[in-house]
């Protein structure tokens, strides 16, 4: 059962986007690597739905092209129903004013050479949301308001070179939320930020999600993230291009059922007593990631996973099956003998 499958059927919701058997295939000096290889995700109205994955595994890629940015080699991105890659120019313009993407970044949503002000009301006037550049400074001042960038007037006539790692990310998500957009695609949107903005970062977030009803894509690598954004919604966990977990984000944290998000459980590095009590899966058997280009055969986790099979694991690339209600993982191992092969070790003696 894929990902799709289980997340919106299950609770009668028709999603807002969906991408079904997505792939990117991009040509390298190495060969053609599968950077997303037939991923299956969907996001209802305003849920959040979490991608985790390490370095390289994918999850910029299959954002962009949920987000219209990049199409897919194969498979589908639909939006309200529809294709997006089939839509008249009017449509997709509608779609992509709907779904806004904050990079890790801000400089790339910020133009250097215009005022947080001119960066705010081009969208609004040029979209027609308000009339007139009076109205537009009104509600320019609205959104720094909403991100926590107070009192306006301190920030609007700034160029983003005068403003704060953290003041840059805000502004560019009050650019996010101009076209009033249903989706915002956050793509580490405060991993380059220190540990305290970050968190007054993801608060002002989480606030937005709350109070706007927005759907979230939260892109990040670091699942102590996603457990404190994303605990309402879905975390999908991605490795080499495939996503080989999914589920309601509490099980996936406190009760995973495949040996990578054990592993990358295991990896966070702060004290959360909530993640580490569960801790104890022996480590991995290899730290080095394959190459995309060179991609192990079966399960491409196999030469890193504490589960290891031979025969088994090496063979062909398993499937993500339904472990639990709700809760599905592509591992040939957990299939067979369920999530229990993955109980923590018994504290040494
Ligand atoms: N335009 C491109 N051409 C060739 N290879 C690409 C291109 N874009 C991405 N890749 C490769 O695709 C793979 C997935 O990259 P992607 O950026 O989607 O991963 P990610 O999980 O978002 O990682 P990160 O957090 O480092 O951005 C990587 O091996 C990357 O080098």
């Amino acid at each position: 059962m894929s990902a799709m499958e289980t997340a919106p059927a299950a609770e009668g919701r028709t999603p807002l986007m969906t991408l079904a058997g997505v792939s990117q295939v991009f040509d390298t000096k190495a060969g053609p690597i599968h950077a997303v290889n037939q991923v299956d995700l969907s996001i209802n109205p305003g849920e959040v739905l979490c991608l985790v994955g390490e370095s390289g595994s994918g999850k910029t890629t299959a954002a962009r092209m949920a987000a219209g940015l990049a199409k897919p080699t194969n498979g589908q991105v639909d939006f309200d129903g529809t294709d997006i890659w089939s839509m008249n120019r009017r449509d997709f313009s509608t779609f992509r004013r709907s779904v806004q993407y904050v990079h890790q970044d801000p400089y790339a949503s910020l133009n250097p050479t215009r005022t947080v002000q001119q960066t705010l009301t081009a969208p609004l006037l040029k979209h027609g949301v308000v009339k007139g550049g009076k109205a537009a400074a009104a509600r320019a001042a609205e959104l720094l308001t909403k991100v926590d960038l107070t009192p306006p007037e301190n920030f609007l006539t700034k160029y983003p070179h005068q403003l704060s790692g953290g003041q840059r990310q805000r502004a560019s998500v009050a650019r996010a939320l101009t076209l009033d957009p249903k989706i915002i695609i956050a793509d580490e949107s405060t991993s380059m930020l220190d540990v305290s903005i970050r968190i007054s970062v993801l608060a002002m977030l989480g606030r937005l999600r709350d109070d706007l009803g927005v759907g979230f894509l939260f892109i990040t690598h670091d699942l102590a993230i996603a457990k404190y954004f994303g605990w309402h919604g879905k975390t999908a966990v991605m490795y080499l291009g495939r996503i080989v977990e999914f589920g309601p984000t509490p099980k996936i944290i406190n009760a995973p059922t495949h040996p990578y998000t054990r592993a990358l459980i295991d990896a966070i590095p702060e004290p959360d007593p909530d993640l580490t009590k569960t801790k104890g899966l022996g480590s991995l058997r290899s730290l080095e990631i394959p190459s995309l280009a060179h991609l192990p055969p079966g399960c491409s986790f196999h030469p890193r996973c504490p589960l290891f099979e031979g025969g088994l694991c090496d063979g062909v690339v398993p499937e993500l099956v339904e472990i639990r209600s709700g809760q599905s993982a592509a591992c040939h191992v957990v299939a067979r003998d369920g999530a229990d092969v993955l109980r923590p070790d018994p504290p040494a003696t």
